[in-house]
C-alpha cells in the first residue's frame, strides 16, 4: 500500500534468531510447526510465482500450494539489503506469535539476502480495505464489522500486553487486516514493528537536529503525535485501530485521494459530540454517519454509538488519553453483547 512520501519504514533494530543450521539439499526442514524451505522449494510451491494475489509497498504475495494441495500465501520481499532486514524482522516476530487473530506463519525461506520469503496461511477473503471499499455488491453485515473490530483489538492486546517481549505493530490499517472464509480477522504485516520495549521508543535514526523520522506511515492512519515527535508507542497502534473502526462504521476510506480528505477530520465534529458528556448525542447524526449500504433498521444504534465512542477515544489527543487494547476489549464486550461469546476463550498463550 502507498505510504506517505515523508515517512519510510522503522529502522530494524530487533535481534533476529539465528537460522537453523540443518538443511538437506532442497528438502524442507520443519521445526515447531514451521517449515524452512529452500528457494527451489519456494519456486515449486508457487509454480514459479505464477499467481500474484496481493502486493504491498515492499513485497509481492503469491498463491502457493502445499504438498497436501492446501492453499497458502507466499510473501516475497523486494530484493535489497534493507528489505531483507525487514523480512528477517517479520520472520522473527511471526515465529514467536501464536494467536487466532494473527496471520499464521507456515514456513519460510532465507537462503540468501536476495531471496527471503514467508509462507503464510491463505486468507481467502483478502484484506478488509478491499472488502469495505471495493465496488463489490457483497456488503459486510454489521455483525461482521463489530466482530472484526473486536478480533483486531484482541490481536493488538496480544502483541502489546501478552507476548514477551512486547511488540508495537506500527502500521495498523484496514489493508493489514486479512479475512478468512468466515470473515474472522487476522492481523498481518509486521514489517514495521518495534520489538522489546514496553511503551515508547525513539527511532534510532532520528537526528536531534532534523526531526526526520524513519517510519512507515499510511495516509489517514498515522498518529499525528508520532508524526510530530517521532516517538513510537502502543498508543499509535490504538490510533490506527480507531481509524479502522471509523471505516467499519462509515464504510468510508481512511483517506480519500479524490477529495484530499482524511476520515478523522470529516468525523471530528461527531466524535467531539460523542466525547462531550454534556451533549445528548443525536441519533440522527449517528445514523447519518453509518455506511449507507447497511440495512439500518436492523442495527442497534447503541452498538454504533459504542463503536464510535471507542474510535473517538482511540484517536484522541494527547495519546495518554487513549485506552489500552485490553480496555477496549472489555468495553466492547460490555457494550456489544454478541461479542462476549467471542471473548470467552480469547486468550491464547504466546
Ligand atoms: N496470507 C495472505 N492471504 C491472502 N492475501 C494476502 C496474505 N498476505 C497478504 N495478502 C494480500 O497482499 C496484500 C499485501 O500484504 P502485506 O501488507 O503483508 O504486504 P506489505 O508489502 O508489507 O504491504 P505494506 O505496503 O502495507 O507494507 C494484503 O493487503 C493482502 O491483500
Amino acid at each position: 500500500m502507498a505510504c506517505f512520501l515523508n515517512c519510510v519504514r522503522f529502522d530494524v533494530t530487533a535481534t533476529i534468531t539465528d537460522k537453523p543450521t540443518s538443511k538437506e539439499g532442497s528438502l524442507a526442514v520443519s521445526a515447531g510447526g514451521v517449515t524452512r524451505y529452500s528457494w527451489d522449494d519456494v519456486e515449486a510451491l508457487t509454480s514459479n510465482f505464477s499467481r500474484l494475489i496481493g502486493s504491498g509497498g515492499y513485497s509481492s504475495i503469491y498463491m502457493a500450494r502445499l504438498s497436501n494441495s492446501a492453499k497458502a500465501a507466499l510473501k516475497v520481499h523486494v530484493s535489497s539489503h534493507r528489505l531483507y532486514k525487514i523480512f528477517k524482522l517479520e520472520l522473527d516476530i511471526l515465529l514467536r506469535l501464536h494467536h487466532p487473530n494473527i496471520v499464521k506463519l507456515l514456513g519460510y525461506s532465507d537462503d540468501s539476502e536476495e531471496n527471503g520469503a514467508l509462507l503464510l496461511e491463505y486468507l481467502p477473503q483478502g484484506n478488509l480495505q478491499e472488502k469495505l471499499h471495493s465496488n463489490s455488491k457483497q456488503v459486510l453485515p454489521w455483525r461482521n464489522r463489530t466482530t472484526i473490530a473486536f478480533q483486531l483489538v484482541q490481536a493488538i492486546e496480544h502483541i502489546h500486553e501478552t507476548c514477551i517481549p512486547q511488540i508495537v505493530h506500527g502500521d495498523i490499517k484496514s489493508s493489514n487486516v486479512l479475512l478468512d472464509e468466515n470473515f474472522n480477522s487476522k492481523l498481518c504485516d509486521f514489517g514495521s514493528a518495534k520489538v522489546g520495549f514496553s511503551s515508547m521508543v525513539q527511532p534510532s535514526t532520528m537526528s536531534p537536529r532534523s526531526r526526520h523520522v524513519t517510519m512507515v506511515g499510511s495516509p489517514g492512519y498515522t498518529d499525528p503525535h508520532y508524526l510530530r515527535t517521532g516517538i513510537a508507542s502502543k498508543k499509535m497502534d490504538m490510533y490506527g485501530f480507531g481509524v479502522v473502526v471509523l471505516e467499519l462504521v462509515s464504510g468510508k476510506e481512511a483517506f480519500s485521494a479524490e477529495r484530499g480528505e482524511m476520515l478523522v477530520h470529516v468525523t471530528a465534529p461527531l466524535l467531539n459530540e460523542i466525547l462531550d458528556s454534556s451533549v445528548e448525542l443525536s441519533e440522527d447524526n449517528v445514523r447519518r454517519f453509518l455506511d449507507p449500504r447497511l440495512l439500518k433498521d436492523s442495527i442497534d444504534i447503541d452498538e454504533v454509538k459504542a463503536m464510535l465512542r471507542v474510535a473517538a477515544l482511540c484517536i484522541s489527543t494527547p495519546p495518554s488519553l487513549r485506552p489500552s487494547a485490553s480496555q477496549v476489549v472489555n468495553n466492547l464486550m460490555q457494550k456489544i453483547p454478541s461479542l462476549s461469546f467471542l471473548g470467552s476463550g480469547k486468550k491464547s498463550v504466546s
